[in-house]
């Protein structure tokens, strides 16, 4: 909006400034002159972005760079050419002529002038452009240089306070000591004067032949200032015209432990779930990487797709035989003691029936509890992704920003059992009905007189929710009590089809059958503050637990919630787009509702896949 006390003496005094910063001839100067001026009218009008555009288009570096632009369109104009390219012969005629001149203050005045050195670098600057000759000379070759010789390079690097960028290694044939790679963003790589293949002869004047390549890091290591290489070139300097490409990392990596790693220092570590920027897949092994996080530092390497995958396969094969159990799995239930569980079914039925909107479902919620050893198997694994067997290392990921036109993202809502999963997604769609809602879930048990069907459950044959599994339709299902429950990914793209944003809690081994480019879902992990902090913030709260419901917490449910989010995200950190920690729910209410609308309206990282897929026929 326009402020009122702006727009009554401001055109006389704007119209001047602008004026006299630009050239009335020249049209751009012109057009911005008219702009303003027809601008000036609705600033009285109180025009919607007027002020902001006045603002704009006379603020002082415009006007600068119209100066700028008008002194080069000037220039342009008058096509300045030399009087003559050889000025320095003339001065030097000059010169012959004024020593066999009679001397006077004039002529000794003007001798010293022409001698002055700075006044003869300006003669040969001014001939070098007026001859437009801008290659460098060289003096010419000797002729008695030997045919074996091999052309030198001497280089000269000033090391400050960071690492030169580059390794070296040593031929295994000739013993030759090697440039091996050079560092994206390092010292070598930006002076642009040493590639990988060049050979060290000299370093600071010590030869190199014979020395091990320790031996050159530890005279490097000693020198300061100004390090003189002498290089024999190699003789096809490799060009890196790769893509850059972003990652994943779906798995972390410690540089110090990996004692495969060309060299220590250049590595780079990092952890489930970061961003990379790959800047250099020209070694098989050994790529070269940055974080988004950090992309202003030289790069580090990183093992290769194919190197992380091996080490991947080496270490699942050293581990002595373990289940491999998935993480809820460690609560420590089996299916037999499971049968014995006694849940108070009277307080569970009363309990639904005081959930007005589908997705809260308790029994849904405790047949997950329940009998999440056979779901999770039946679902991940079915969609053939069993976590934590070799997986893909990094995925690719790209920039996604949703269109205003596109279906909203999936929003996925994980957290240990008891964190608030449940609570917070139930007060974000509190907070606006129209615009969240859950999923109805699917089951195969009858309906109650009180139900409609799509309302509470969509409800099912035994034979309609096996075939919805079979074709993996399923995000996630499990049995209580002799029937089946779970949610299918139909029943979000009904939610996603409304326009609205479908928000529902999953298990994180069911994330992975979440992942579709279809659903494109934003995944929240919601993660329990400290014990002291629980114990204060849950002490009236009252949870489910695998024998009863709306018990109090105890001091082992906290533990156990602890214990829970930290192995989930170990396991499934890569997945976390957003952690939340539900301390004060009203302050994790906020920040879930904000997470929320970033994911739908802000780009984020998303598996390049899910793009790709979206502008193929
Ligand atoms: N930040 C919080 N402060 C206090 N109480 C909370 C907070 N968050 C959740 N609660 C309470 O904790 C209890 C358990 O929450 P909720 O039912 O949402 O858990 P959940 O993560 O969905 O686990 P489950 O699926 O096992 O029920 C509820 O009584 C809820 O009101």
């Amino acid at each position: 909006m326009i402020q009122s006390d702006r727009g009554a003496d401001l055109p006389d005094k704007e119209d001047k400034t602008l004026s006299m910063a630009t050239n009335p001839k020249n049209g751009l100067s012109q057009i911005l002159r008219h702009v303003l001026q027809e601008l000036n009218l609705f600033y009285s009008r109180d025009v919607n972005g007027v002020c902001l555009l006045y603002d704009l288009l006379n603020s002082p570096w415009l006007q600068a760079l119209l100066k700028v632009y008008d002194s080069l369109q000037e220039f342009k104009e008058r096509k300045p050419a030399p009087t003559m390219p050889r000025a320095q012969a003339v001065s030097c005629e000059v010169m012959e002529i004024l020593r066999e001149t009679p001397n006077s203050p004039d002529i000794k005045e003007l001798r010293q002038i022409l001698r002055a050195p700075h006044f003869k670098a300006l003669l040969s600057a001014h001939d070098t452009v007026a001859q437009k000759d801008f290659e460098p000379l060289l003096p010419p070759l000797p002729d008695n240089i030997p045919e074996s010789e091999e052309a030198m390079r001497i280089v000269c690097l000033v090391k400050n306070q960071q690492p030169l960028g580059a390794t070296i290694k040593r031929h295994e044939m000739t013993g030759d000591i090697l440039v091996a790679r050079v560092i994206h963003g390092g010292l070598v790589e930006r002076s642009g004067l040493l590639y990988a293949g060049d050979k060290l002869v000299e370093v600071n004047g010590v030869s190199v032949e014979g020395l091990d390549p320790e031996q050159v890091i530890h005279i490097l290591a000693m020198s300061r200032g100004t390090i003189m290489f002498k290089v024999v070139p190699v003789s096809d300097p490799p060009v890196n015209c790769q893509k850059m490409m972003y990652v994943r990392a779906m798995t972390e990596y410690w540089p110090q432990e990996d004692p495969a790693i060309p060299c220590v220092d250049a590595g780079l570590p990092f952890q489930k779930g970061d961003i990379l920027q790959i800047v250099d897949q020209n070694d098989a092994l050994w790529w070269q990487a940055r974080k988004i996080s950090d992309l202003g530092t030289c790069a580090g390497l990183i093992p290769s797709n194919h190197l992380l995958k091996r080490k991947q396969r080496e270490f699942w094969w050293s581990q002595p035989y373990q289940p491999h159990t998935h993480l809820k799995s460690t609560i420590s239930i089996s299916i037999d003691e499971e049968d014995d569980m006694k849940i108070d079914e009277k307080c569970v039925e009363a309990d639904e029936e005081t959930f007005e909107s589908a997705g809260f479902r308790r029994s849904m919620r405790l047949c997950r509890r329940k009998s999440h050893l056979s779901q999770v198997r039946a679902s991940v694994c079915g969609a053939g992704s069993c976590h934590g067997a070799v997986g893909a290392p990094y995925e690719e990921v790209v920039r996604y920003q949703r269109r205003p036109s596109d279906k909203h993202r999936l929003i996925v809502l994980v957290g240990p059992s008891g964190v608030g999963v449940n609570e917070l997604r139930r007060q974000l769609i509190e907070l606006n009905p129209n615009h969240f809602q859950s999923a109805v879930p699917h089951t195969t048990r009858s309906k109650k007189s009180y139900e409609i069907n799509g309302r509470e459950y969509h409800y099912v044959s035994k034979e309609a929710f096996e075939s919805l599994v079979y074709s993996h339709r399923m995000l996630e299902y499990g049995e209580y009590k002799g029937h089946l429950y779970g949610t299918s990914v139909d029943a979000v793209q009904e939610v996603l089809n409304e326009g609205k944003i479908c928000v529902m809690d999953l298990e994180p081994q069911g994330i992975q059958v979440a992942r579709t480019h279809e659903l494109k879902p934003y995944v929240i992990f919601i993660k329990p503050s400290n014990m002291s902090c629980m114990k204060r913030s849950r002490k009236n709260a009252k949870i489910i637990t695998n024998y009863f419901v709306d018990m109090k917490f105890k001091d082992e449910d906290l533990q156990e919630m602890e214990d829970l989010a930290q192995k989930m995200e170990t396991q499934f950190g890569q997945f976390f787009d957003h952690v939340i920690v539900n301390d004060n729910l009203q302050d994790a209410c906020a920040q879930l509702l904000s997470a929320v609308q970033k994911a739908q309206e802000e780009p984020q990282w998303v598996p390049a896949t899910w793009v790709s897929s979206d502008t193929e026929p």
